[in-house]
């Protein structure tokens, strides 16, 4: 009989198969990614935590990441060692940073730190549990960015040619089902446990089951190895200190770095603030505040594959994305009117920035992939990764201060435990204002990606399905 598959990554089942085990190991990290942001309030009630402290700790995510250069190191360790020893180091530093974030909010630290450097004041008084919490979600920070550049990266090598936007969009679509499962299942955990700690541990055991599924895809990626090598297809992937200096003349790739950093810079941070956002402007207890932020998640989960698809068939990249920064926007000066209060509002204008945040994110990683070559992609993700990091560090500390600073409304007296606790209340007009700047000059680097396009044929505007 003819042969009629060259390779395992030509028969469609099994690059499916194979989307499906690289994607579960994303939902589990994205659960953990987001599974603190509904219980900001309860962090204040239970651990005395400020605004400031929640910031600190949330900005923990990019600490290693952004000045220990551990993504950059991620990425030389792609390309060099592959995407199944990547992918398991980088699941074993999740559980890692995942444990010592549970030790930190089950009540094993007390009191408060602060830091100098002679008599200046480095770090302000800060909850001692916010700061080993945060040095936790700072390994897990590592791992999890470490594994969604080798996502990416393993998902191009098997889809490459084929179906390929469509493919990251749904692996970024599973890692959305766990965003979504983090906005609305960790207050029903804490309620029903009495634990302010147990969505953790629902994440440490989850990515425990991610462990094991992702050694099943080692073994698929290992047979196309060796068919691939049979087959006399080499995958030149040594990573050379060259590839950075090369990677870093590109102007595109600047432009789509710069629109990553400051798009999720107005996504990320303010999933992790929407919560308390939601239960102070539109007054519902954070039990259900956290549905309207997940569907946030639940829209982009549905809408990135079909963004992806369309991308494949039709092209249109690079507009996919202004349009994407344009809608970012106009979101967030909505919420940032103080008499638009409406929960029916709330509930568009989330769903509105899920088609924003299905849209750039479907065109974004696959059009990584047109204007980098694929032996230099983990370390081109790796430096966006990067550059994207700093906007998830700082926008959290930035958006904690500006809260405690200048918008503070009052306070309440709350019945927690049977203990009577003041709560803060915030207005967050000025943060949403801010959320909305980064989106404008998201605009402009759309813009000029896309003109970069016109001008060099890196064919972002063309389809990915080659006929
Ligand atoms: N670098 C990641 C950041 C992240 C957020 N939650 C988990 N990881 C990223 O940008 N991933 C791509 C995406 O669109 O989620």
């Amino acid at each position: 009989m003819e042969q009629i598959h060259k390779t395992l990554r030509d028969a469609k089942g099994m690059r499916w198969l194979v989307l499906i085990l690289v994607s579960f190991t994303m939902l589990c990290a994205y659960y953990l990614t987001d599974a603190m942001a509904p219980l900001q309030e309860r962090c204040q009630t239970s651990l005395s935590w400020s605004a400031t402290d929640y910031g600190f700790f949330t900005s923990g995510y990019g600490w290693f990441n952004v000045f220990l250069l551990m993504l950059v190191f991620s990425g030389m360790i792609l390309d060099k060692l592959g995407v199944r020893f990547t992918g398991v180091l980088s699941i074993i530093i999740m559980i890692a940073g995942a444990f010592v974030k549970y030790w930190a909010i089950s009540g094993h630290v007390d009191g408060t730190f602060e830091m100098h450097l002679g008599s200046y004041q480095l770090l302000a008084p800060t909850a001692k549990s916010a700061v080993v919490a945060g040095l936790g979600f700072a390994i897990f920070g590592v791992g999890c960015e470490m594994f969604g550049i080798t996502a990416n990266k393993a998902v191009v090598r098997w889809f490459r040619g084929k179906e390929m936007a469509l493919a990251i969009g749904l692996n970024t679509s599973t890692g959305r089902i766990g965003t979504a499962l983090a906005m609305f299942t960790p207050v029903p955990l804490v309620n029903m446990t009495g634990h302010l700690s147990a969505p953790v541990i629902l994440s440490l055991l989850l990515l425990c089951i991610g462990f094991l599924i992702f050694l099943l895809f080692g073994v698929l990626d290992k047979k196309l190895d060796k068919e691939e090598a049979a087959a006399g297809i080499s995958s030149d992937d040594e990573f050379k200190f060259r590839d950075i200096i090369d990677i870093a003349k590109n102007k595109a790739f600047w432009y789509i770095t710069a629109l990553c950093v400051l798009f999720y810079s107005a996504v990320f941070p303010f999933i992790k603030f929407a919560t308390n956002l939601i239960v102070q402007k539109f007054g519902i207890s954070d039990t259900f505040a956290g549905y309207i932020p997940a569907l946030l998640p639940f829209s982009a989960l549905l809408l990135t594959p079909l963004f992806g698809s369309m991308y494949d068939r039709r092209g249109r990249g690079a507009s996919i994305m202004v349009l994407g920064s344009l809608l970012l926007v106009f979101v967030h000066l909505l919420f940032s009117i103080p008499s638009l209060n409406n929960l029916y509002i709330a509930v568009g204008l989330v769903m509105v920035l899920g088609v924003a945040f299905s849209m750039v994110p479907s065109a974004m990683w696959p059009s990584v992939a047109k204007i980098i070559p694929e032996n230099k992609l983990g370390t081109a993700y790796a430096m966006v990764f990067w550059v994207q990091n700093w906007g998830i560090m700082g926008v959290p500390l930035l958006i904690g201060n500006v809260l405690d600073k200048y918008c503070i409304s009052g306070h309440v007296q709350k019945m927690v435990d049977g203990k009577m606790i003041e709560v803060t209340q915030y207005n967050y007009t000025i943060p949403m204002l801010i959320f909305a700047c980064f989106g404008g000059v998201a605009i402009l680097f759309a813009f000029l990606l896309k003109h970069e396009d016109a001008k060099k044929g890196y064919g972002l505007e063309r389809p990915n399905i080659n006929k």
